[in-house]
């Protein structure tokens, strides 16, 4: 087996009294878009900036591509991307020009330079943009730039701490699909979140993050089977009462009712013939059933169950 291309051990980092890393603990495999979810304030960006060896640290281990890593590891870092959660660009430099300065941080030889930033400026889309300045850009193509800026110089592992924040659907699709085609092309990817809808569409395995912990990790699929977490029925009922909702609580895989007249909410463990028993129940008391809908459980119902919380406050 390959080493791991990002292994952390008992990692603490303090601000002060406050303990942002708790003893963390992280292994990413070569090839996986591993991401890391967790409200504000878990600690998401301390571990990244920890891990690049931007922050000094507590205690721990960090190892990158096998080998241990310092602040003068400048053989592993010209091997890393990193795109930042604050747009980090020079405003007097045009879009290629900021995306040539920071490549040739990394790469000295002008005409493979050339190529690359060529590359990267495709890659994000911002063809029609090269000789513009940042402050010309709206929010998404500026996000798009800061990507280019990071991963133009081709890295082998590369950390996007929430990209997506605040653009316009059309550059986070974009900004999505280039990771994945990133991805594909042999990159690791580590994406930091608190959208769990973002992390479900693009992570191989996720950890669920709080208060400067690992809470559970897996793939999508396991983390929602470690909770045991079902389909959230919703059902539109007229005033129903105190009776009938003590049976629906009593059936089998139901987990909780809560009604708002005229919505009924049965959150269920996975398994069994829920929609059915439910619409049995309302039938058999003679309620009339409006609109009838089930979501599939979320990485939300996951943290809720782990940590008692909501994922976004
Ligand atoms: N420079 C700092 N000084 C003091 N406390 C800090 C500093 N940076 C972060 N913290 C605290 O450390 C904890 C972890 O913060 P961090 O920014 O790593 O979380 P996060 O999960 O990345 O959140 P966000 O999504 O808001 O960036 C929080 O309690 C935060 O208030």
């Amino acid at each position: 087996m390959s080493a791991p291309i990002v292994e952390v051990r008992n990692l603490v980092k303090r601000y002060g009294d406050v303990v942002a890393l708790d003893h963390f603990d992280l292994r990413i495999e070569p090839g996986e878009i591993f991401g890391l979810l967790g409200p504000n304030g878990s600690g998401k960006t301390t571990a990244i900036n920890c891990i690049l060896q931007l922050l000094t640290f507590d205690k721990g281990d960090i190892c990158l591509f096998g080998e241990p890593m310092t602040p003068t590891r400048y053989d592993l870092k010209r091997k890393i991307g990193v795109v930042p959660q604050n747009v980090a660009l020079f405003e007097e430099l045009t879009v290629r020009e900021n995306i040539d300065f920071f490549c040739a941080l990394y790469v000295d030889d002008r005409r493979e330079r050339a190529r690359l930033v060529d590359e990267a400026i495709a890659f994000v889309g911002l063809e029609d943009y090269v000789k513009f300045r940042p402050r010309k850009l709206s929010g998404g193509l500026l996000r798009r730039l800061n990507i280019a800026c990071g991963i133009a110089h081709r890295p082998r592992l590369a950390f996007f701490d929430e990209p997506t924040v605040a653009v316009d659907p059309q550059s986070r699709n974009a900004i999505l699909e280039g990771i994945r085609r990133m991805n594909a092309q042999g990159c690791t990817v580590v994406y930091t979140s608190h959208y769990m809808e973002e992390v479900e569409e693009i992570c191989s395995r996720i950890m669920i993050m709080d208060r400067g912990r690992s809470v559970a990790v897996g793939t999508n699929v396991e983390l929602k089977a470690l909770v045991g977490a079902g389909e959230r029925i919703i059902v539109e009922v007229a005033a129903l009462g105190d009776a009938v909702r003590g049976r629906l609580a009593s059936l089998p895989h139901v987990r909780r009712v809560t009604y708002t007249e005229p919505e009924l909410v049965v959150q269920c463990e996975q398994g069994g013939h829920n929609v059915g028993d439910v619409l049995g129940v309302l039938a058999d008391a003679g309620c009339a059933v409006g609109r009838v809908y089930a979501e599939p459980p979320t990485l939300n119902d996951v943290f809720l169950e782990i940590t008692g919380k909501e994922l976004r406050d």
